[in-house]
């Protein structure tokens, strides 16, 4: 009986995303081969950015071929210290005070409830680290330039025992699995992630993991980078470049404002329908801090000075980005909160919930998109045009949220039905307006 209540609530996964287990497989060796890539492609200590082809391949073929390089991809020390930087994400978890807010109803009926403080350990990781600088100047904190590799290996081992952990303990009990995730194949399953919502007590790993241990540490990244470019220039604060600046700010603002706005992450996709599997363990661990915070190291070793014109021009696009970026998700996150302050627009639907036809969401499906994707030019532009390396990031995001406009429309399709074809022609463009 218990187990005909389980089917039901749990059906399997019929159809496959991503090319099925071998494109999940794929991507499951080639996220963590990339983030060692970028650094060893992009790097003053492998010959530049990216180092001359003449020297591209026959290097890395040798150092593949070479016991010394595995070897040197571990770093005890650094492993310990990512280690106990998780641990502090989580100790500030339990003892930071904060409230707890319920997230949206699964499928079972039910809702979760979540601590809410990730702002706050930011803002006292920040302290810490801000009081270090000032106390001991800029070469107390170079640790992560130095021990950057070591580093990564260590969030990847990291991601690996979280996914391994998550998809065997989806077996244990009656769990709620994501419907994209029980398809029975381990390698896809493993990917995706089996169960919706895993959790310790009312620890709540994915949620956890989205915004505390990556997104603060690409903060720190970028941190370190900004003083190890101070201890080439001169030793000061002041002796950072302009471009330096801006991509630290930038990337610091969007941070903080992911943080901030804590709650408004139970309604985004990964939390509501994806399970907890490596794409979104490593996606959380190792590619936000370490591929997102490219910029900010390469412009330790090639120093860019941007002067006025084009500082205020790229602060004119971050902003007009980030303003777009804000907005829209303010006011999805207003509406599906029962407030709708501009009394904007909307269609009514017949599984109940309604969706706005006007504003931002009126001008295409998908405005929050554009609003990041006008901020990760804006993170890029700083680097100047000397090589595509440094633009890595915005490439790489099109490509991520047009798949994730994707996935989204056939969810919506799911949800929606008809109601979802008529707000299609109402709302033609899925990202850009006018132009796609
Ligand atoms: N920096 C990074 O690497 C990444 C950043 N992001 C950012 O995360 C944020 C969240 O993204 P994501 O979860 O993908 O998607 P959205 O925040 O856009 O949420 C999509 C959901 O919004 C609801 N919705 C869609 N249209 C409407 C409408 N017209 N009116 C009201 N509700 C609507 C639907 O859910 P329902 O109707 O069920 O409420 C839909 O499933 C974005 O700003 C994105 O840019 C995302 C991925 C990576
Ligand atoms: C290549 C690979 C394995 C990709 C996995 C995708 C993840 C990197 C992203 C999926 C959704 C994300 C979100 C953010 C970071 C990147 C991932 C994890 C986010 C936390 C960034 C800050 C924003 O303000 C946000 C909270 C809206 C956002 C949520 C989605």
């Amino acid at each position: 009986m218990a187990d005909t209540k389980n089917a039901e609530l749990n059906p399997r996964t019929h159809g496959y995303e991503f090319f099925g287990p071998l494109g999940t497989l794929f991507i499951t060796i080639s996220v963590p081969a990339t983030t060692y890539a970028l650094y060893f492609g992009c790097s003053e200590h492998s010959g530049g950015c990216p180092p001359p082809v003449a020297t591209l391949w026959p290097s890395a073929k040798l150092s593949l071929q070479s016991l010394d390089f595995w070897k040197s991809l571990w770093d005890q020390q650094a492993a310990v210290v990512y280690l106990a930087w998780y641990l502090w994400c989580v100790v500030c978890w339990l003892v930071l005070p904060g409230d707890w807010v319920e997230g949206t109803t699964m499928r079972d009926g039910t809702k979760k409830k979540y601590k809410i403080n990730a702002f706050s350990t930011f803002l006292l990781t920040m302290g810490i680290v801000a009081g270090v600088i000032t106390r001991f100047g800029p070469q107390s904190f170079t640790y992560i330039y130095e021990h950057w590799v070591g580093l990564v290996t260590a969030s990847v081992l990291m991601a690996i025992f979280q996914a391994l952990y998550c998809y065997i303990s989806s077996y244990l009990g009656n769990k709620l699995l994501a419907l994209g995730g029980n398809t029975g194949n381990p390698i896809y399953d493993f990917f995706i992630g089996r169960e919706l919502n895993p959790s310790i007590g009312s620890f709540d790993i994915k949620s956890f993991n989205e915004l505390r241990p990556g997104l603060i540490l690409w903060a720190l990244i970028d941190i370190s980078m900004a003083c190890e470019q101070a201890v080439r220039r001169g030793g000061k604060v002041t002796d950072i470049t302009d471009s330096m600046w801006l991509v630290i700010l930038f990337q610091l603002l969007y941070v903080a404002d992911g943080l901030y706005n804590e709650p408004a992450i139970f309604t985004t996709m990964d939390i509501t329908t994806d399970g907890f599997g490596f794409m979104l363990a490593i996606g959380d661990l190792a590619w936000v801090p370490f591929v997102y915070s490219l910029q900010a190291r390469y412009l330790v070793f090639k120093q860019v000075e941007l002067g006025p014109i084009h500082t205020a021009l790229i602060v004119l696009v971050n902003f007009t980005g980030y303003w777009v970026f804000r907005s829209a998700n303010g006011e999805k996150n207003d509406f599906r909160n029962g407030k709708n302050p501009k009394n904007l627009k909307t269609l009514t639907t017949q599984r109940g919930t309604k969706l706005l036809i006007e504003g931002w969401w009126g001008m295409c499906r998908h405005p929050n998109y554009l609003g990041d994707l006008l901020m990760a030019l804006a993170w890029s532009l700083p680097t100047g045009f000397e090589t595509p390396v440094t633009y890595f990031y915005v490439s790489y995001f099109l490509v991520l949220l047009m798949h994730r406009q994707y996935r989204d429309d056939e969810n919506c399709e799911k949800k929606y039905g008809d109601d979802w074809h008529k707000y299609k022609q109402l709302v033609p463009y899925r990202i850009f307006p006018y132009i796609y």
